[in-house]
């Protein structure tokens, strides 16, 4: 097999044979890529800061601490090794508590007041930040505070530099520790929105197939039903668990990606294909035209046994499905249209399932059938325990379109009390406004 291009995959051989790859690389850091590749920046810099430093210091009138700027770079090199093998908090302490002692030591050699001061507030800042434990974050800020504090009191400075220098370099410094702050906040900004939005696409689609998922079935129905009409299509894959025993559970996840897939395919653009658990599907399609809906169902059937399905190991398998159909609205009631809909989808698709599995039954189908035919026996268990009781909520004039085939009400002014409806051969009941 040919090897991999590590230039196309952005990859490079490091320091200590230590692979860089840009963006950031997974785990811990992984989890805080804006942020990493912020402080990588930072640690660039301290590097180049380090280099140039060793070029000034024959430049500079007064003794340099050469040994401290050897530590100083050998420290940030260490830092942003660590930091790229996931040692977070060990790579940051490195790096801001040097910048703190360096900090003491201008401050040292010029006096309070040329704003060296500020690299200790970026280094609390940064502390105070990072991902660490709590207690480590408390122990460490308030060790650099008390830091910062003794080297605001340190004796009488060494070197005193001019007025303008000194009004220069304060100048200099603040702006740098307020820019560094200042990126850092807005990263860290664009990073919480852009972690938000991975949560929500994620919460809102299944991780195996991507097909959307339950809540989103939820939100993007109820939202469907109050614009139009809406066909609920229930699709469960046949005999799924023989095919999990047979060729394991990693094809059975194959086929259900590839099911999905083939579903997609073939739905409208307007439709939306959700999983609704296990080898369960629901194609949400906003329509009024049951016929269409009809051959929509159809076509999908078509396209899972139309053609085999090509396992891992090259072998063929062939995929069936069966689908109940159910169809109403527009309602404004939607959020308690909708589960009844869901619901007569699934009593109809248990009813493919025991009459021979590998077709569509619509609902309204099984309303004209004689009622001796939709026996109890179709409808699944959930199903019967949940047939749904009159209540508030479903109280409105929208919940008789859970009816399909009103003309076969037949009204009971009985417990359920006045203006309630029954629906010969659903067990549904619909409330009509008095
Ligand atoms: N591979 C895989 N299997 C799953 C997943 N979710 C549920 N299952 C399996 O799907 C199987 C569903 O089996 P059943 O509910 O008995 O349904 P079935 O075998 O399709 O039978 P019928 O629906 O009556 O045709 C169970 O064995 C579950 O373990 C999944 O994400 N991946």
């Amino acid at each position: 097999m040919a090897k991999p291009d590590r230039r196309r995959a952005g990859e490079r051989t490091g320091l200590a044979g230590v692979k860089w790859r840009w963006p950031a690389p997974g785990g811990l850091a992984e989890r805080h890529a804006g942020l990493y590749q912020l402080f990588m920046w930072c640690y660039i810099s301290a590097l180049g800061c380090h280099i140039g430093y060793f070029a000034l210091l024959s430049m500079q009138p007064y003794p340099q601490p050469v040994v401290a700027q050897v530590v100083g770079t050998l420290l940030t090199v260490a830092s942003i090794i660590l930091h790229r093998r996931g040692h977070l908090q060990t790579a940051l302490l490195l790096l801001v508590v040097p910048v703190s002692l360096k900090a003491s030591w201008w401050e040292h050699q010029f006096g309070v007041g040329a704003g060296f001061e500020y690299y200790h507030i970026l280094s609390i800042f940064f502390i105070c930040i990072a991902p660490m434990a709590r207690i480590t974050r408390l122990l460490t800020s308030g060790g650099l505070l008390i830091f910062y504090l003794i080297a605001q009191s340190l004796p009488g400075p060494v070197y005193i530099g001019s007025y303008e220098f000194m009004a220069t370099a304060s100048i200099v410094n603040l702006v740098i520790c307020v820019t560094f702050i200042g990126l850092v906040a807005i990263e860290m900004g664009w990073e919480s929105e852009r972690r938000e939005k991975r949560y929500l696409r994620e919460l809102r689609h299944d991780q195996l197939t991507g097909a959307l998922s339950r809540l989103a079935l939820r939100e993007e129905g109820a939202r469907m039903l109050q614009e139009d009409g809406l066909g609920v299509l229930m699709i469960d894959v046949d005999h799924f668990k023989t095919i999990n025993d047979t060729h394991g559970h990693a094809s059975g996840d194959d086929v259900l990606v590839e099911l999905t897939r083939r579903l997609s395919h073939h739905l409208r653009g307007s439709d939306l294909l959700c999983r609704q658990g296990g080898e369960e599907f629901v194609a949400l399609c906003p329509s009024n035209d049951r016929q269409g809906l009809r051959h929509a169902a159809d076509r999908l059937l078509q396209s899972i046994n139309g053609r085999a399905f090509v396992l891992n190991n090259g072998k063929l398998l062939r995929v069936t499905v069966s689908i109940g159909v159910a169809q109403g609205g527009p309602a404004t009631a939607a959020e308690s249209l909708l589960p009844e809909l869901i619901r007569r989808a699934d009593q109809a698709m248990y009813r493919a399932k025991r009459t021979g599995r590998n077709r569509v039954v619509t609902a309204w189908d099984m309303l004209d059938e004689p009622r001796s035919q939709t026996d109890a026996a179709d409808i699944p268990a959930t199903a019967q325990a949940t047939a749904p009781m009159p209540s508030p909520a479903s109280s409105s004039s929208e919940m008789r379109l859970c009816v399909e085939g009103s003309q076969r009400e037949t009204r009971q002014q009985d417990t359920h009390g006045e203006g309630s409806s029954h629906v010969a051969g659903t067990g549904c009941y619909g409330y009509k406004r008095p």
